[in-house]
């Protein structure tokens, strides 16, 4: 069974497509990983499957409901752990659980079991009366994670819910992210960290300029790239100009600078190390290591949108 099919939709802000067109279905059980560079219409298309935007044009389906006929089943089963932190800093862990879930229509004794329950689950059970003011910032996460989950949503969105947070932290979110779809929930998990999609999801769909323009497996989106390799070069310093003298070198697709390090994805069969080389010496460039890999999921973005997930 779909637990959400999305058909046709577009979301227009003025004359600004954020959303184009796009289809895309999820099946039941699955970690679905929603990967997009900033912009690309991840959070405008996680709004409008949660309501609080209304489609231009296109269906969405909730457990093959259609959510603007079924409101209340489609809030009823879904639960978003939205980008920026939705807690109220004035109220206990619990207080806040118990009012997002009460949202959702829990009541009386089964309401406060749910959340005691959902504080559980995130390993917040000692911090039930305490504010989060006092929190980390990974406990806040967890926190507005169990705001989320507290109702049994059959699906859950979570939008970045990695971010700038301690690595232990990361860490036990990732594992709760399991545990629920061991639990039966399916997930959609929209980061901008390639490694924590490769490691929990089992499907991605690349999204850029608010259309899907790959949906498939690991494994399924590199065998698309087999005539694909890698390049990775890092620099003492590396000047962004330096792309637009490299991508005239035959064989190169797209390329990618950040910080002192260039990401190349090029044709397998053109032999251009050595013209690349060239060219980082002639231009003065100090090189620090230089790789060729077999292409991986960044070689798969890069190569499609032309962007690092991360610029
Ligand atoms: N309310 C709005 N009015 C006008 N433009 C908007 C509005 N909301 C989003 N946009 C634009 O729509 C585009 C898609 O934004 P969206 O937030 O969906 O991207 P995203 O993929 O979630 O990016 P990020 O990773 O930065 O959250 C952006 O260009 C954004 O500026």
């Amino acid at each position: 069974m779909n637990v959400l099919d999305i058909r046709g939709l577009t979301k227009k802000f003025g004359e600004f497509i954020a959303v184009d067109n796009m289809s895309l279905s999820v099946r039941e059980g699955e970690i679905f990983g929603f990967l997009g560079s900033n912009g690309a219409g991840k959070s405008t298309t996680i709004n409008l499957v949660a309501s609080l935007l209304r489609p231009t044009s296109g269906e969405i389906r909730i457990l093959e409901r259609n959510i603007a006929k079924h409101r209340r089943f489609a809030k009823t089963n879904l639960g978003i752990v939205p980008q920026e932190l939705a807690i109220y800093q004035d109220m206990t862990a619990l207080e806040n659980v118990i009012f997002f879930a009460g949202l959702y229509g829990l009541r009386g004794e089964e309401l406060k079991e749910r959340a005691l329950e959902a504080l559980q689950f995130v390993g917040l059970e000692d911090k039930e009366k305490s504010y989060p003011k006092n929190f980390s910032g990974g406990m806040k996460r967890r926190l507005n994670i169990a705001c989320a989950i507290a109702h049994r949503p059959k699906l859950i969105i979570m939008d970045e819910p990695t971010v700038g947070i301690d690595p232990q932290s990361r860490n036990y979110i990732l594992g709760s992210v399991r545990r629920l779809n061991e639990m039966g929930c399916t997930i959609i998990y929209t980061s901008h960290y390639m490694e924590e999609v490769e490691e929990i999801c089992t499907r991605i769909a690349i999204v850029d300029h608010g259309k899907i323009i790959a949906d498939g497996t690991k494994e399924q989106l590199i065998a698309a790239i087999t005539d694909m390799k890698n390049i990775t070069i890092e620099l003492k310093k590396a000047d962004p100009e330096l792309a637009v003298t490299l991508k005239q070198i035959a064989g190169i697709r797209a390329i990618s600078v950040s910080d002192n390090l260039i990401t190349i994805s090029s044709d397998l069969a053109v032999d251009n190390l050595g013209t690349i080389l060239k060219l980082l010496i002639d231009s003065g460039s100090e090189i620090k290591a230089l790789e060729e890999q077999a292409p991986n999921l960044e070689t798969v973005f890069l190569t499609l949108t032309g962007r690092n997930l991360r610029d």
